[in-house]
Formats: structure tokens, sequence, C-alpha cells
């Protein structure tokens, strides 16, 4: 029996006609996030083979080496969503400022977008699942008008659309346009992303934790009593959990997402705000997190709420099954 097959850009399309005044806008973005999803992947799979790994020689805005990757990642998004013409800015984890297409249709677009081009980026030479994620936001000023950093600082409740893109084992290209989270994986034979992950949901319960121990003696004492518990044994909530780290955002929030699990990265002594960046890592994770029936929060309150004062401001971190969040929540709140 041949199996349908429904392509990103096909499913876009069908989303689409599910919204009788949509304009096409927002598919042609997506359809170039796709194209450069495409390209990134390319030069990843064959990382050994060319000069794209190591060092950039140059620093991003957070202070940290420029992998060349992540260079080649943020040159080829940028590109592809000036191609689009439906995107007006971009906020990149690699550039200081935004970047303002001010030429052609793009001065006119409606959108804008957020992105971490490359995440991951300590495990880009060694061959573990890397990724990009992003979010899209609607401008704030009119069509036309200057687009500023204000534009950006708007909470993770106003986000379109968020998505992310894993290079692993397969790539997958996974997004919510707020009708729940479905995940396309590419087939390198049609060079399509394809359906195979209709609406994710994530269990409410768990077995997996996924934290960099290696910061343990910083961490909160509500983490510490967490991870503790974690590891408690107990017939009844099947406990020991198993612990699970990548370092790779991407590739530990994507196995929670399917399995359960809950992902943390507190604030520590190196970083008292927390390490991961609200606009372009939190928030589109949140998204998607909710949107599939699980939970993201800063250990005070929702990361979706958060009003954002700073485009690369960085924040705590916890997300994945509910009912571990809760738990989580409930020691921060005891300790
Ligand atoms: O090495 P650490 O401190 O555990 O940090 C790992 C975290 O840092 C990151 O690599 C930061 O993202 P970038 O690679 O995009 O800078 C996350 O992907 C990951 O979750
Ligand atoms: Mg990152
Ligand atoms: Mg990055």
């Amino acid at each position: 029996m041949i199996q349908k097959v429904t392509t990103l850009n096909q499913f876009i399309i069908e989303q689409q006609a599910a919204f009788p005044n949509a304009t096409g806008d927002f598919s042609r973005l997506l359809h170039h996030v796709g194209i450069a999803a495409k390209k990134v992947n390319r030069e990843v799979n064959k990382a050994g083979l060319v000069d794209i790994l190591g060092q950039a020689g140059t620093e991003n805005v957070q202070g940290e080496d420029q992998q060349k990757l992540d260079v080649y990642a943020d040159m080829t998004f940028i590109n592809e969503l000036r191609a689009s013409g439906e995107c007006c800015a971009v906020l990149s984890e690699e550039n200081q400022d935004i970047i303002v297409f001010k030429d052609g249709m793009c001065r006119n677009a409606k959108y804008i977008f957020c992105m971490d081009p490359l995440d991951g980026s300590s495990n880009i030479d060694v061959n573990v699942s890397i990724g990009t994620i992003f979010s899209v936001y609607r401008r704030k000023s009119a069509p036309g008008e200057e687009v500023g950093q204000q534009d950006f600082l708007q909470k993770g409740v106003e986000q379109v659309a968020a998505g992310y893109v894993i290079y692993g084992s397969s790539t997958m290209l996974v997004y919510t346009a707020g009708n729940g989270v479905n995940g396309f994986t590419l087939d390198p034979s049609i060079g399509e992303f394809c359906l195979s992950h209709p609406l994710i949901s994530t269990p409410s319960q768990g077995k997996i934790y996924s934290v960099n121990e290696g910061y343990y003696v910083n961490f909160p004492d509500g983490v510490k009593k967490f991870i503790k518990y974690c590891q408690e044994k107990d017939e009844e909530t099947k406990r020991p959990f198993t612990s699970r780290y990548i370092g790779s955002l991407v590739a530990d929030v994507h196995r929670n997402l399917l399995k359960g699990g809950i992902f943390i990265y507190p604030q520590t002594s190196s970083h008292p705000n927390g390490k991961l960046r609200l606009m372009y890592e939190c928030n589109p994770m949140a998204f998607i997190a909710e949107q599939a029936g699980g939970m993201a929060t800063n250990g005070k309150m929702r990361i979706l709420d958060i009003e954002p004062e700073n485009i690369h401001q960085r924040t705590p971190f916890y997300t994945g099954s509910k009912n571990m969040i809760d738990k989580i929540c409930w020691f921060l709140k005891n300790s």
C-alpha cells in the first residue's frame, strides 16, 4: 500500500486553507526557513570533509568564540529570510544589533524573526546533535516605518510561530503556529521535509531529568533537592529517574518532548541570570512545550509571560512534562 507523504509545503498550504483571511505571507516565510535548514543541513552532514569545522576567529555579542558553522548558519538564514520578502528584521544570537531589511518587499513586511542559528555549538566538532531555533512575531511598527529593537521586545505569548531544526541522526523541523506541534523529517532522497510526527504530545510524567550536574554546587537549593528527589528509589513513582544531558538545548528538549522528562538550566555562579537567551532559545522552546501539553518556567513565572527588557537577555529555564515542572517549582518555592 502506497503511504501518503505530506511535505512541509503541502502541510503549510493545508494549514493556510484553515484561515480564510490568510495572505500566504507566513507560508512563504516558513517555506524559506525550510530552504535555509536544508542548506545548513548539507554543510553539517559533511562537516568533517569540508573546511567548516572549528572556530571562525571572531566573537559574538555574548563574548563567545564563534564557530564557522555559527557564522555560516547565521548568514544562510539571513539570506533566505531576505529572499522570502516576508520578514522586515532579524534578531540573531550571532549579531549585537537587529538586522533590518530595507530593500524590496521586506520594508513593508509584517513579520520579524528571532533566531539561534546554530544551537549546541560546543558539540559541532564532535558529531553530536546540534540545531537551529526560531521564533516569529508580527512587527509593532507600521509597514514602511523604521523597525527598531522595540519591535522585538514582545512577550513570548505574542509569538505567531516557533520552531527548531535538529541536525541529528536524521534532520527534523519541528514547529507550532498555535495549533499544536508537528514534526517533519528530511527525506534526503527527495530533499523534502515530510510529516513524520503529527500533533506531538508530551507525557505529563516523564522518567528523564536533564541538567549539567557539573555546576551542582552552585545550583539553588530547590534544584539540588529536586535532583535528589529524581535519584531516590521509590516504586510507586518509578524513581530513580534517568539522567540524560547532551549539551545541545535543541537535542535535550526534543528528546523530552517526545518521551517526557524535564530540562533544567538554572542560574549558576557563572550565569547569575541563567545561561540561555529568552528571545531566541527559551520563548520558542516554551511555546512548543506548551503546545505539546508541557510547561516552561523560570522557576517563578511562566516563560511566555516574561516582559523582555533586552534583546539578548538570559533567564533560568525549566521545561518539560507538566508533573515534573510542578514538582521542581514546589521545591524551588519551599527551599
Ligand atoms: O555547556 P553547558 O553550560 O551545559 O551549556 C549547554 C547549553 O549551552 C548551549 O550550547 C547554548 O547555546 P549555543 O550553543 O547556541 O550558544 C545550549 O545549546 C546548551 O543547552
Ligand atoms: Mg543556543
Ligand atoms: Mg547558538
